[in-house]
């Protein structure tokens, strides 16, 4: 392979790489780097009706371009080359109708089987002349599109606008370059235009222009004064050494008699650092008879060989000769580029690279790849809300502050000193004991009072409840807030937390029966151990004291029915529910069942979402 194919190899893949990435250069890209700037382009550069244009299609060696007398060009083309593959119909496509393809190109082949490329142009159609087919409407919908397309925006007026027209021709003869045509540049706004106007163009021009790998098609027309070509004075502008403007000069056929332009032409007028190049372009009646590029070509051609002033610029002169002379300056402008290129690609990986770090990397496309993602995210808010229960995040002791002080100060406050007030003791245990007055102890009342009593415990214990499951979100939301990896996947996150809630909702419900439960089994059976110990008790009461005599169960006619045996029945239902108090501790294991229940419903929650995730690829499919 030459150098000089390396070269195109190169560039075609940056900029396929560019394609690929949406990459259009300017406004398009956005803020993100561009690298289509970075690539070679070519923009031509001059007064209203210089004739811009026509040398655009004449390097392109295509008809496309609306072309005309007055302000024609209104909006900036940009018109991008892409190589394509030998043998692929070439086609072109506008960035603002992406699904349409034109592949309007006339009647017939395009080029006959025997075409021979003329040298690699970059850039450029290359042809042999004589080899094209006539193609009177060459492009004639693309050209119609650009003038649709410019219409759109600013209306059938002379108003410009600086929005660029992408148009990218697809073709095996191509290679990959971005031409520009420009608005032409005016000294004075004309009727129906705004004062701003003569600016605006320049601005908009200068923003092309500007850019160090931008050649400067600079084209002044021959039959006006070289000393007022806006297209030199804006050339020199941006580009003083002129190491990137390429002077054309239009239109040397409509010169008047007896006058011509040698002094441009061989650099007295104006001295360049490229020699300038005279051009004869189809005239407006030319275009109008559809008189096709071959035959302007050859028509270029005589004029300056047969011209007694010209001719022996001849082999220096003409579209063609302008072709060959980019394409040798595109190679060496791209050659000189490639370090800085290369450097700009580097460091355009590491800031994208940072960047990435910053946003979360890619989301892969496939089921697997997707399902591992989402563990990992899962695992990572897994890790925090874990520290929050276990220490090393705050949370944790919330829980532990319900069971060591919430409780056990709820359980102070119930009004046991009511329920077992000597009169409601006295209420519960006659009504209990019904017409027959119990003989000993009364056996249904301690049952009745013991109930009871301990049915207040409901109460704290579901409030516990409550306050653990509403601690327990409290942590989900933090952890899924505090999980970095989760920021950027909302809709995940979203799930994970009416995952979390649906199943702490769960353990709530799971939580308060089981609960419930418990008081409800100590209300039940009754510790039979505590009894048979109290009247052992009772005798350690002492003599004097009624019905304390060891071995002489009280009569009924000392103390039965005092009140002393009903403050003692009150007394061992007290101490009774103070044992019974104990469930407080069974309850305080309840975090690290929680704990462990959370573990197993996060789990679960994850295989879940991980599931819905892949449900949702395999429908998309
Ligand atoms: N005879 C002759 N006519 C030319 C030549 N170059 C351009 N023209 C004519 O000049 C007119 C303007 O040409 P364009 O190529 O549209 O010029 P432009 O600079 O692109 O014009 P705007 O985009 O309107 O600024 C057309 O009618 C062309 O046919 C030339 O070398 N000789």
């Amino acid at each position: 392979m030459t150098t000089m194919e390396n070269v195109i190899v190169l560039v075609n893949r940056i900029q396929r790489a560019c394609t690929a990435l949406g990459d259009h250069g300017g406004d398009a890209a956005g803020s993100l780097p561009t690298l289509w700037e970075a690539l070679p382009s070519v923009a031509v550069v001059g007064g209203q009706s210089s004739g811009k244009s026509s040398v655009l299609e004449s390097i392109v060696g295509r008809d496309f371009l609306p072309r005309g007398s007055g302000i024609v060009t209104r909006r900036p083309l940009v018109l991008q080359l892409h190589k394509t593959e030998e043998g692929v119909q070439e086609y072109a496509e506008f960035l603002h109708m992406p699904k349409r393809r034109f592949t309007d190109f006339g009647e017939g082949p395009l080029f006959s089987s025997d075409t021979r490329l003329l040298g690699v142009i970059m850039g450029v159609y290359c042809f042999e002349i004589g080899c094209l087919v006539g193609l009177p409407h060459v492009y004639s919908l693309v050209r119609k599109e650009i003038q649709d397309e410019t219409d759109r925006l600013t209306g059938k007026t002379k108003q410009i606008s600086p929005v660029p027209i992408h148009l990218s021709i697809y073709s095996p003869h191509v290679v990959n370059l971005t031409l520009i045509d420009l608005p032409g540049l005016t000294k004075v706004a004309i009727e129906g235009q705004p004062e701003s106007i003569v600016e605006d163009i320049e601005n908009m021009v200068r923003s092309y222009v500007d850019k160090p790998n931008c050649l400067i098609l600079a084209i002044s027309p021959a039959n006006q004064d070289i000393a007022t070509s806006d297209a030199i004075k804006l050339a020199r502008d941006v580009d003083p050494t002129g190491e990137r403007t390429f002077g054309v000069l239009t239109k040397l056929d409509l010169m008047d008699k007896g006058t011509n332009a040698l002094d441009v032409l061989e650099g007295r007028s104006y001295r360049l650092q490229h020699p300038w190049v005279g051009i004869v372009n189809r005239s407006q009646a030319d275009i109008n008879r559809n008189v096709d590029m071959i035959v302007a070509r050859r028509k270029e051609q005589e004029f300056f060989t047969s011209s007694p002033e010209y001719s022996h610029l001849a082999s220096r002169m003409g579209s063609e000769y302008l072709a060959k002379l980019l394409s040798q300056q595109l190679e060496a402008a791209i050659r000189a580029r490639i370090p800085s290129i290369t450097s700009l690609i580097n460091k355009t990986i590491d800031e994208l690279e940072s960047e990435m770090d910053h946003l979360g990397r890619p989301i892969a496309s496939d089921a697997g790849a997707q399902l591992y993602l989402i563990l990992e995210l899962c695992r990572a808010f897994d890790k925090i809300f874990k520290e929050h229960l276990d220490g090393g995040r705050p949370g944790g002791d919330q829980i532990y502050g319900v069971f060591d002080n919430q409780l056990p100060s709820a359980l102070r406050k119930l009004p046991f000193d009511r329920h077992l007030s000597l009169q409601n003791v006295k209420r519960v245990v006659s009504q209990a004991d019904g017409y027959q007055p119990h003989l000993i102890a009364p056996e249904q009342g301690y049952r009745r009072l013991i109930e009871s009593a301990l049915n207040f415990f409901k109460g704290p214990a579901e409030a516990s409840v409550d306050r653990v499951h509403f601690v327990l979100k409290e942590l989900v939301r933090t952890s899924i807030g505090e999980t970095q990896e989760l920021k950027r996947f909302p809709t995940l996150q979203a799930e994970l937390a009416a995952a979390c809630y649906e199943a702490l909702e769960r353990f709530r419900e799971d939580g308060r029966k089981t609960t419930l439960r418990l008081v409800d089994m100590e209300a039940a059976y009754l510790t039979v151990e505590f009894f048979r110990k109290l009247p052992q008790e009772v005798d350690k009461t002492g003599p004097g004291n009624p019905g304390t005599r060891t071995g002489n169960p009280p009569t009924p006619s000392d103390d039965r029915y005092t009140d002393a045996h009903f403050r003692r029945i009150a007394t061992n239902v007290s101490s009774y529910i103070g044992m019974a108090k104990q469930l407080a501790v069974l309850l305080d294991e309840d975090p690290a069942l929680m704990e462990r229940r959370i573990q197993c419903f996060k789990r679960l929650e994850l295989y879940k979402s991980a599931r819905d995730e892949i449900d949702a690829v395999s429908w998309t499919r």
